[in-house]
């Protein structure tokens, strides 16, 4: 895991007035805070000269032309939180693909906090200067803006590319997390903005075989804490004693993030309305109610989408290699309608 709990990988440096920080070999300085977390701090960093090139990785994975970069830091205070933030460095470092958020560097350190000694997290990223799918689309909810169909399918196609390969590594990955605040979008020159999976934090391997109660109800704890209520999966709300839990978890996240980039709302946070109510009766129903969304709407086909990865019956459920090819065959429809009225 190469996680390093040398106080000399990661310290603030302060020089000319300006705070730097090291990362291992690397040194940058903080432009700005661009996120936060349940414990943690992301800022906007730039790199600086004079940091150890000679140490610096030969064939470090991403450069950024402009030297800027997405710096986390995480304060760990207990146990728990160490072990979730090597379990991220750990699953980071197993994928390597467009779709997945690269974990640049990392280092662990100790520091002297008030009278104790605490540790904290430095984990570099490429920075999304467009912050994340849930910050795009509550802007647009402002403005009634809602994604055309083929960018709503484009954006969706990337998160399930990025899914797909945790879920067909051997042994097979959940995310665990899967919901638009834990997607990154860069919308650049490109016509289709680039997606990126990130927080790898509640990431596990899939496939749990639960054969008692007490296995049962530890993963439902787990869940609690680690997978979005409104995202969560009915089996991870109320797990059967015996059953085969694969990632068709995530599916189910899939679909409900399908649907909030559609309307940019959550379907069992819309379903319920302002009344609120259990969102764990609603998603163990799977019965959901449509936002007006945009005029003209969008096709059946996508609702229909939608529902078939809201499905509370596992079995019923599809896989990670049957929502792509299904989106596939959306697109390919979208296309040919859209030929077919060019040339009419
Ligand atoms: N690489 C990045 N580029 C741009 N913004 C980022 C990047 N990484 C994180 N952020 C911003 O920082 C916020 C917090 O980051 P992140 O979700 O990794 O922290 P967290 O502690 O895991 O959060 P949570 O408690 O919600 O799980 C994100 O919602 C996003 O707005």
């Amino acid at each position: 895991m190469g996680c390093s709990f040398s106080g000399l990988n990661a310290l603030y440096d302060v020089v000319s007035g300006g705070a730097d920080v090291w990362v291992n070999e690397r040194r940058f300085k903080i432009l700005k805070q661009i996120g936060e977390g349940g414990f943690a701090f992301v800022y906007l960093v730039k790199e600086q000269q004079g940091g150890h090139p000679a140490k610096l990785p030969k064939h470090p994975k991403y450069i950024a032309d402009d030297g800027l970069y997405a710096l986390k830091k995480v304060i760990i205070q207990t146990d728990e939180q160490l072990d979730l933030v090597q379990q991220e460095i750990h699953v980071s470092s197993l994928f390597n693909h467009p779709n997945l958020l690269p974990l640049l560097e990392h280092s662990i350190i100790s520091v002297k906090g008030e009278g104790a000694w605490i540790q904290e997290a430095y984990l570099l990223f490429p920075v999304y200067e467009d912050g994340t799918l849930v910050d795009n689309l509550n802007l647009m909810r402002t403005k009634k803006e809602y994604f055309p169909t083929l960018t709503v399918l484009q954006i969706f196609k990337q998160i399930c590319e990025g899914l797909k390969v945790m879920h067909t590594f051997d042994p097979p990955y959940a995310h665990n997390d899967v919901k638009p605040g834990n997607v990154l979008l860069s919308k650049g020159k490109e016509q289709s903005p680039l997606a990126v999976l990130m927080d790898f934090g509640s990431a596990a391997p899939a496939r749990k075989q639960l054969r008692s109660r007490s296995e049962a109800l530890a993963l439902q704890e787990w869940a609690a804490q680690h997978c979005s209520a409104p995202y969560r999966a009915p089996e991870l709300w109320d797990c059967p004693s015996v059953a085969d839990i694969d990632g068709r978890t995530d599916i189910w996240s899939l679909g409900c993030t399908l649907y909030a980039i559609m309307y940019g709302v959550s379907p069992f946070e819309y379903t319920l309305g302002e009344a609120g109510g259990s969102l764990q009766l609603a998603a163990m129903s799977g019965q959901v109610k449509w936002p007006s969304g945009p005029s003209p709407p969008y096709p059946d086909s996508l609702q229909k989408f939608v529902i078939w990865m809201l499905e509370p019956r596992v079995a019923l459920r599809p896989s990670i290699e049957d929502v792509l090819l299904h989106i596939e065959k959306l697109v390919a429809r979208l296309e040919t309608d859209s030929m077919n009225r060019n040339l009419l």
